[in-house]
């Protein structure tokens, strides 16, 4: 989905709505209070209208005829006037809690969405483009939303009030009055439209930046830059991205200030026929001089208001127009998670599995059959990029496959939430969580029952425990060096935690993703020789390029390309002679002492 160009009637009506709305939800109360309060505000200027035609009527005439109309007029506004200043300090305050309660009301409304969004759809750059201009409208838009809402609805307000009074001195002049304002509304509209097609434009690049910057920025990056020298690289490649945002931005708000301007004369040119259209009118005796006098104050006062409203609609429309892809994106996203029904887990397999990444032209796998029988050990091997992560994250419900089916002891899986369910991954790139090392193992699965117990077996299981038991504050130590009282961790420290997650959600199906790549040699020589046991009656699914570890699993899939080339276990494997025994031999061969010819055995290796 592209950005819109602008916004229709009907849409900018809906989203209008949209807008009042979330305001609406985010404190009832304090809006129906300012609401109340700008009506006072209209009421007084009305009345003070009306005061200003009874004090011209007056003048010339006997004081004391004008005294009777003119003292409960002047008491009313001072009684209004009086209200409106005791409140006005008071609306001030209920308008910045306003807005501070909208913004997280908002921005609750992406972030819950984005919980929602499937993985699959993080690799789509279109994505990217609505959830930014949807975090955008939710991070600076707010303010500009309640506050130009607020100013709207007042400005309205004064506006049918002085409007109201006006026609009830001369209607006549009142369609004129309404013409005037339309060209700057026109104008407001086409720069509004402009500008936003320029966002959707520039998405692409703001994203790039803020790429760039949280490289140049970012504490885990600092390193690399600074060893290789690249920070004056990216910083030249940040501003000339930002040169263009400028170059195209100028040109846009030129050619507006040449509409705004035309608008502007155009508009003042109107005003100037009503002024001479109240004279010939009062000159002929349609009204009285004082009318004409008061209806004159109230054009001008008209004319304010009207072009305080174009302001402040070019200002919400902003808002609207990033709203409007705020309600869009809630809208893409907003299936609501299945909460699949647990049972336990039998054979996984997979038929015929084709699966494209969005915007690729080939497929990255092709025809897919693989068979996870319950309880057994299945490694999957392949040369680089030839596939193995993203069938593991089919097989683990993350993607939906392209072309074929996935069933469970025959049963075909509709819903990708099951087999999440009963998946535990530990990916190759797993995420370090700057928090507690609690929350790095318990986040396995939020809310289980007897976290503590869980926690401490896990934390054995992936002899995760030591690292706790050595860091100050133990399980709740903070792993962050940015946050004070944090530390940080080795990455196989990291890695030991990252498996201990995947022991605490405790799933019949479990995925290791390269699991030991960063664990010392006698880590994962235990893992792997401990794996039966660890995993005693789950069936388990590893990725690993050391076939060392490989050799004792029941049995191996090997992908090419995409594709299963080959399946059996370790010896049927090398008899085959195929792609599992090259890569086999290959890495046998370096663990051979060249000079003396005598072969090292693999710690790894059992036998
Ligand atoms: N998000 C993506 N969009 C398009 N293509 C992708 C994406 N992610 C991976 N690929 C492509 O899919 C292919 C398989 O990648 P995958 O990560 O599954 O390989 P792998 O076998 O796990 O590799 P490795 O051993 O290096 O981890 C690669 O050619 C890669 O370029």
């Amino acid at each position: 989905m592209t950005a819109a160009k602008g916004l229709s009637t009907r849409s900018l009506a809906g989203t209008t709505v949209f807008a009042l709305r979330l305001i609406w939800a985010a404190d009832r109360r304090r809006f129906t209070a300012i609401l109340v309060h700008q009506l006072f505000s209209a009421a007084t200027l009305s009345l003070m209208m009306l005061v200003t035609k009874e004090v011209l009527g007056g003048l010339g005439g006997d004081a004391r005829d004008l005294w009777p109309k003119l003292i409960p007029l002047l008491m009313a506004v001072m009684v209004l006037t009086s209200i409106n200043g005791a409140f006005r300090g008071l609306a001030q305050s209920w308008q910045r809690v306003l807005a501070v309660k909208t913004d997280r009301h908002i921005l609750s409304l992406v972030l819950r969405s984005t919980i929602k969004t499937e993985l699959l759809t993080f690799e789509d750059p279109a994505f990217y483009d609505r959830l930014q201009r949807a975090v955008f409208a939710s991070r600076v838009q707010p303010i500009t939303l309640v506050s130009s809402a607020v100013a709207i609805i007042q400005a309205s307000f004064s506006l049918i009030a002085v409007g109201a009074t006006f026609a009830a001195m001369t209607w006549i002049l009142l369609p004129l009055c309404l013409l005037a304002p339309i060209p700057l509304f026109r104008a407001a509209k086409q720069e509004r439209d402009a500008r936003y097609g320029l966002n959707g434009k520039l998405a692409e690049n703001r994203r790039v930046r803020d790429y760039l910057e949280r490289l140049l920025t970012g504490r885990d990056e600092a390193k690399e830059i600074r060893a290789f020298g690249i920070g004056p690289v990216l910083f030249d490649r940040w501003n000339s991205r930002y040169d263009e945002e400028i170059a195209d931005t100028t040109v846009l708000y030129r050619r507006h200030a040449r509409r705004k301007i035309a608008a502007r004369l155009t508009g003042d040119l109107i005003t100037v026929a009503i002024i001479g259209g109240v004279w010939l009118y009062a000159g002929s005796g349609g009204i009285d001089v004082p009318t004409a006098i008061a209806a004159l104050l109230g054009l001008f006062l008209l004319n304010t208001r009207v072009q305080a409203i174009t302001f402040l609609f070019n200002a919400l429309g902003d808002v609207l127009l990033y709203l409007a892809d705020l309600r869009l994106f809630a809208a893409s996203s907003s299936a609501e998670p299945v909460e699949p029904a647990r049972r336990a887990y039998g054979s996984l397999s997979a038929r015929d599995l084709g699966f494209r990444y969005p915007g690729a032209s080939e497929p990255t796998l092709h025809g897919v059959d693989i068979d996870l029988p319950a309880g057994e050990i299945v490694a999957l091997v392949g040369t680089n990029g030839s596939g193995k992560t993203t069938l593991a994250k089919v097989l683990a419900g993350l993607y939906p496959p392209s072309t074929g089916s996935l069933s469970i002891d025959g049963e075909p899986v509709r819903d990708p939430g099951v087999l999440r369910d009963r998946t535990a991954v530990l990916f190759q790139d797993f995420v370090k969580y700057r928090l507690t090392v609690t929350d790095n193992i318990e986040f396995g699965r939020p809310g289980a029952e007897d976290p503590a117990r869980r926690l401490a077996e896990a934390a054995r299981s992936a002899a995760a425990d030591t690292i706790a038991e050595r860091l100050d504050h133990g399980y709740d130590t903070v792993l962050g060096a940015e946050f004070s009282g944090g530390t940080d961790l080795s990455l196989g420290q990291w890695q030991r935690l990252a498996l201990a997650r995947a022991f605490y959600r405790d799933s019949p199906f479990v995925i290791l993703d390269e699991p030991t790549a960063s664990l010392d040699a006698q880590a994962e020589a235990e893992l792997f020789d401990k794996l039966r046991d660890l995993f005693k009656g789950r069936t388990v699914l590893f990725v690993s390029h050391r076939m060392s570890n490989v050799r004792g699993a029941d049995r191996i899939y090997t992908l090419d390309r995409g594709r299963i080339v080959e399946s059996g276990d370790h010896e049927s494997l090398l008899a085959a002679d195929g792609i599992y025994a090259k890569l086999f031999r290959l890495q046998a061969a370096g663990y051979e002492d060249r000079d003396t010819g005598v072969g090292v055995r693999d710690p790894a290796i059992p036998g």
